[in-house]
């Protein structure tokens, strides 16, 4: 797959069949129009492309910077290389770029830069300045310029009822990573750098792997415990994550620590990925270290039951 960095940077000399949008999460609804995609590009002897904003169109318009995504740049790249895409464009959308009348940037951007063949595109979308266009405009675009529009219905669309919102709100309100995983069609995963924490960890006899994210944009579950897995060394690793304040301690910073199960070693400034299963427990605020030990058994004892018990219904993102 190649990766440019905006819309005037790309180049082929290929026909090309693109879609648009954001993609967050590249849930399973995603995936079913990024397969046609591909699949209509291989039949038609051209190349798939998917047209990406960055940053999000709410940061730049409503100056949103709460809005918490279900992917970072990197993880788009890496879930849309493995769906077979050909080319990612990753445009800056900023004001100045929004200001693109619909027939503008049908002009300049997919038939001049693009040269497309043919766009796919969800029933509902809308485009161009104050998203005033819609599929019907498109279709007329397309007559007039020479490319086919091949609407992916409601029914389609409708009957995986998936959306990012819907597996942000998810794990960001409930911390539920059934129905997200489920959603995603792969097993939900961040990735960042172990630092230096408290030290207190190894003295209760659970270390904990503290982790900064790489992104602060990356939306991290509601706080609270976590079955975790991640790839040590080459090893695959089970886990327990405590997401939060650890309300026990005063004035604790907020913290992403995973202890390892049946695992030892150095992890200080490793970059790790870690995926996340299922949700365990809310935090809690113990009366002392002796009852927090006591829970931390338990959860070990919750997460190894989760594992025995664990079909994979949804393939882990990078296999
Ligand atoms: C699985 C797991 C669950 C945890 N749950 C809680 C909790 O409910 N309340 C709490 O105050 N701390 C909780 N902790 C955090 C520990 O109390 C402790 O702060 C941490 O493990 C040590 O941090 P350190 O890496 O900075 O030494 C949990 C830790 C783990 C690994
Ligand atoms: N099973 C394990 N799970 C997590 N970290 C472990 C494990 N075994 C050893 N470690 C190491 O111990 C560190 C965590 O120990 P801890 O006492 O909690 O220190 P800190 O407060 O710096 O996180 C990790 O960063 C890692 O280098």
């Amino acid at each position: 797959m190649k990766t440019f960095s905006s819309i005037s940077n790309f180049e082929s000399d290929k026909r090309v069949v693109a879609t648009l949008g954001t993609f967050d999460g590249v849930h399973i609804g995603h995936q079913m129009i990024i397969k046609k995609l591909v699949d209509s590009a291989k039949a038609t002897g051209g190349e798939s492309l998917v047209l990406t904003f960055f940053p999000h169109p709410r940061m730049v318009l409503k100056q949103d910077n709460s809005i918490r995504l279900l992917n970072t740049i990197e993880e788009k790249k890496e879930l849309l290389k493995g769906l077979g895409l050909d080319n990612l464009v990753i445009q800056k959308f900023d004001y100045e770029f929004s200001q693109h009348t619909a027939e503008e940037f049908v002009k300049k951007v997919l038939v001049d830069q693009f040269n497309i063949s043919k766009i796919i595109i969800g029933y509902d979308h809308r485009f161009g300045k104050n998203r005033t266009a819609d599929i019907n405009d498109l279709k007329a675009f397309g007559e007039k310029y020479g490319f086919e529009v091949e609407e992916i219905s409601a029914q389609e669309i409708d009957h995986v009822s998936i959306s990012s919102t819907k597996i942000r709100t998810a794990l960001e309100e409930v911390g539920d990573m059934t129905l997200a995983n489920e959603f995603l069609g792969y097993e939900y995963y961040f990735s960042g750098v172990v630092v230096h924490g408290k030290k207190l960890g190894r003295t209760l006899g659970f270390p904990t792997a503290n982790i900064v994210v790489d992104e602060d944009y990356k939306l991290i579950p509601k706080n609270g415990v976590y079955v975790v897995e991640s790839e040590l060394n080459g090893e695959l690793v089970k886990g327990m994550m405590s997401v939060g304040i650890n309300p026990t301690f005063a004035d604790h910073p907020y913290t992403i620590e995973v202890n390892y199960l049946d695992w030892n070693g150095d992890l200080y400034d490793q970059k790790l990925k870690v995926r996340i299963l299922d949700r365990i427990r809310d935090e809690l605020k113990f009366s002392g270290l002796d009852e927090l030990v006591a829970k931390l058994k338990d959860d070990e004892r919750v997460t190894r039951e989760f594992f025995s018990a664990y079909e994979r219904k949804v393939v882990p993102s990078d296999r």
